[in-house]
């Protein structure tokens, strides 16, 4: 494909977003109907898609609507390319621009367009990270950074990183985490790679290994919403004598045994109605269902379709969670919170609320992460009953 005639069919793929489908579905229906984009094609197309939902409002308003052209020639101009090099009419490139789409708007962007977020979502975010909120807005219009995890119980470093060079992948370390890696070059060599295949590594955002990182050694871990096991897999491979991972949507565990297969990890999947008689355990690792705002860079659409409604119910299942995961935490045993957001109503508030309902227990450690080229933002806490 010519670079204009990926330019139109984000542009197709976008419109079908703004008409309310999910973006993953779109790409995805797009690629089935249209065999010839090859995999460079389809991976210049969704980055444009995403590059687009990350900055929706801002590229909207540079490319004068909100439409998938709008948007596209948004991005375009917010990239330096002049829109009239691609709208040409010719072959596949889109339409030739019209007379209102010849010129951006003139002035200064308004802030409410360049934060890029809902403004209500504003809002909660300078009450959430403070005076960082600003920069932490900005920071969420870029793409996250990739990385791995090394998967320590098979490989080290040094190892791991000549194999990945082998491979093509080019990685450097990462300061969030001794076992993350940031990949520098070669994204999508990865998947074929061997390092990747056999196991030595697993693909993880560097907050995520350090909120494992700050886990205290325990026999029996329990990763009470393990969704895909992303942390349940590190905590096996730091070593622990039993590894329990539990969803309440057991789907969400689907690749687990394939990913424990390739780890060489041993992890025992139970269903809701075992946890007890399973029980007790020594951690209880609760990585709550959030907003997300801390990965929104991976997520994007997630920022635009979080109504303050949707986000009262979460923090309700956030407090729910933590109520059902205390009734099976031995005595001793810790109780560790985790999200991958950085609204302080999701993180130091549920904790605060969770201790208020909880006569006995303290936090004794946490931290958040804040959104960074490192990592994405994240919260954590640790919560023990004191004697
Ligand atoms: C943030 S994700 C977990 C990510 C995962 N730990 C990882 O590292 O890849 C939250 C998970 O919580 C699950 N969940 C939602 N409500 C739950 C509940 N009441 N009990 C247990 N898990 C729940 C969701 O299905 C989702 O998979």
């Amino acid at each position: 494909m010519t670079p204009a005639a990926r330019v139109a069919a984000a542009i197709e793929i976008l419109d079908m977003i703004g008409d309310g489908l999910p973006a993953e579905q779109v790409l995805t229906r797009w690629g089935r109907g249209n065999r010839f984009a090859g995999s460079k094609d389809r991976a210049a197309i969704r980055d444009y898609v995403f590059d687009v939902l990350r900055t929706k409002r801002s590229t909207a308003w540079l490319g004068n609507a909100a439409t998938g052209r709008g948007l596209m020639i948004g991005l375009l101009r917010a990239q330096g390319i002049d829109p009239a090099t691609m709208f040409t009419g010719e072959g596949h490139a889109p339409q030739v621009l019209q007379d209102y789409e010849l010129t951006p708007p003139e002035g200064e962007i308004p802030a409410s367009e360049a934060w890029n977020m809902p403004d209500w979502l504003k809002e909660r975010m300078v009450e959430g990270v403070g005076e960082q909120a600003e920069a932490t807005a900005f920071m969420l219009q870029e793409r996250a950074p990739v990385t791995l995890r090394i998967n320590t119980s098979k490989t080290n470093a040094s190892d791991v990183t000549q194999m990945l060079t082998e491979a093509g992948v080019t990685v450097e370390a990462n300061p969030l985490s001794p076992t993350a890696l940031t990949v520098v070059e070669g994204n999508r060599r990865i998947r074929n790679a061997p390092a990747y295949m056999d196991g030595f590594v697993e693909l993880q955002d560097a907050s995520s290994q350090a909120v494992v990182d700050a886990l205290p050694q325990a026999s029996r871990v329990l990763d009470y919403c393990a969704g895909g096991g992303g942390k349940a897999l590190a905590i096996a491979a730091r070593g622990a004598d039993a590894v329990f991972a539990h969803d309440v949507d057991p789907a969400r565990m689907r690749d687990l045994p394939l990913r424990s297969a390739r780890a060489e990890a041993e992890i025992t999947e139970l269903a809701t109605g075992d946890l007890a008689a399973s029980g007790p355990y020594d951690l209880v690792l609760v990585d709550a269902p959030c907003s997300g705002s801390g990965s929104w860079r991976r997520a994007p659409e997630a920022k635009w379709n979080l109504t303050a409604e949707n986000l009262e119910k979460t923090k309700q299942l956030q407090d729910d969670i933590l109520d059902a995961a205390i009734q099976i935490v031995s005595q001793g045993g810790v109780l560790a919170y985790a999200t991958c957001s950085i609204l302080r109503e999701e993180n130091e508030e549920r904790v605060q609320a969770f201790l208020e309902r909880h006569e006995g227990w303290e936090c004794t450690w946490e931290k958040t992460f804040a959104v960074t080229e490192a990592g994405d933002g994240f919260y954590t806490a640790h919560l023990m009953e004191t004697k």
